[in-house]
């Protein structure tokens, strides 16, 4: 939190966070990853109306959806009456950004983001240009563009996010609200912000406690949306094998211009073993989850004809990456394989996709608080796109681009051009 989020180094600020962290990770757990609760939040995001305007064949800027804003949209193509039906776009921004609008206001209600449009744009130069930087301890005041720009991004997130929960705080408290702005949708934050409260955490400490709960919402979750797409649509008849699989839980309203009339996000969890296992393959090649623990007391540890002997106070790091890379436990591990962790259940004779050794989502009581939400998440979205939309690289093949370590999920080596069309129902 200090070095990465920029916190305030102070024993005040460790004090705080030393009595917060449990209550506020045990709210976070109950609302993403208990089934239904996460099934009610990913339902909150409200993907199958949004989906419909994933592009809007908006030509002026002011009216394209705000997370079409960064993407690069271009309508390619009109039919007689010059009517919009293809556009261009840049898929790993498009989607991030997509992503983005529909698990933030989840926790922060609609007016966030409304409020704060550079917030995203912030969120990714940070993510991507700052972060790794000061991961490895490079320090914040070296007078270089990159580290500026993205302390500059850090900065306005946290006073954002300050502004955000000054106006929760006065919501809950029945003062008049700043700007008069709507709270009445605010998830979790509601929950947090009485935390916050109880154990009196000034709207400083709040904004640089969240930063990091927001950054875990979205750093990961929103570059394996892009992921995903990116792998089933470049394995030939995998996205007709898909959408043969989901239309019992994805209901389509015809004739015309496809629309989702419903969609069934417990089941689309629970009845697609091969969705299922493309995901778990996509987290396999996508995902760089690591473990971090701090020792507390000695423990020898026996590993073939050596020993470790760890001290207390030092740390120790498991990169999962390296085993989801290793042959002997994945065959051609560079490959996407999509029914690579299918399995036919023993006793049911059904098929199932089991996680087996992967682990994308660390291990033990610390692992991840949001796993549930996050692939029903991805889930949803992807069933959703490839429901209502046609998808095609611009450049005539797919080609998944090369990957660069990220901050917890890989990075694409550089965006995909693809156009899109909204599939017609006869
Ligand atoms: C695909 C998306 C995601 C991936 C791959 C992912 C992965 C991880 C990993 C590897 C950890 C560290 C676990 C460990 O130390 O063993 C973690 C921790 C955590 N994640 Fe996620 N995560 C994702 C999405 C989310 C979402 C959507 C949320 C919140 C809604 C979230 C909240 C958290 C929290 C709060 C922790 C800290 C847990 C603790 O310290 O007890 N994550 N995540």
């Amino acid at each position: 939190m200090n070095r990465v989020f920029g916190s305030e180094d102070t024993p005040e600020f460790f004090h705080k966070i030393e009595s917060v962290l449990k209550p506020l990770l045990s709210i976070v757990e109950r609302e993403f990853i208990n089934d239904s609760a996460s099934t009610a939040a990913v339902q909150r995001g409200d993907v199958p109306r949004n989906i419909t305007s994933l592009v809007s064949f908006a030509e002026r800027r002011e009216d394209l959806q705000p997370w079409e804003r960064s993407a690069n949209v271009r309508v390619v193509e009109r039919d007689a009456s010059d009517k919009p039906t293809a556009v261009e776009a840049d898929l790993q921004t498009l989607v991030r950004d997509f992503g983005a609008h529909i698990a933030i206001p989840v926790l922060y209600g609609k007016d966030f983001l409304e409020r704060n449009p550079q917030f995203l744009d912030d969120f990714w130069r940070f993510d991507n240009d700052l972060f790794p930087l000061l991961m490895v301890g490079v320090p914040p005041w070296i007078p270089l563009k990159i580290i500026q720009d993205g302390i500059a991004s850090r900065s306005r997130m946290t006073v954002a996010l300050e502004g955000l929960y000054r106006r929760i705080d006065q919501y809950q408290k029945g003062d008049p609200v700043d700007f008069n702005a709507d709270m009445s949708d605010v998830g979790i934050a509601t929950e947090r912000n009485q935390v916050y409260d109880k154990f009196g955490v000034s709207m400083k400490h709040r904004a640089d406690m969240d930063l990091s709960f927001v950054w875990g919402q979205n750093a990961n979750t929103q570059p394996l949306v892009f992921w995903f797409l990116a792998y089933i649509h470049s394995a030939p008849g995998l996205v007709e094998d898909l959408r043969r699989e989901i239309a019992p839980w994805v209901k389509v309203a015809t004739p015309g211009p496809m629309e989702i009339s419903s969609m069934d996000i417990s089941a689309l969890h629970r009845e697609c073993p091969l969705l299922k296992s493309a995901i778990y393959e996509t987290y396999r090649l996508g995902s760089e989850a690591t473990s971090i623990r701090r020792v507390d007391r000695p423990i020898t540890l026996l590993d073939g004809d050596h020993k470790h002997q760890l001290q207390p106070g030092t740390f120790v790091s498991a990169p999962f990456s390296v085993l989801q890379n290793d042959a002997s436990y994945f065959p051609d591990p560079e490959k996407f394989v999509p029914d690579r962790f299918l399995e036919v259940d023993s006793e049911t004779g059904r098929k199932v996709a089991r996680y087996g050794k992967l682990r994308p989502w660390g291990v033990g009581p610390a692992s991840c608080k949001g796993r549930t939400f996050a692939e029903k998440e991805i889930l949803t979205i992807t069933a959703a796109l490839i429901s209502i939309w046609d998808m095609e690289p611009a450049e005539g093949a797919w080609n998944v681009p090369a990957s660069l370590p990220g901050t917890g999920a890989k990075k694409p080596a550089k965006d995909i051009r693809v156009i899109l069309r909204r599939r017609v129902a006869p």
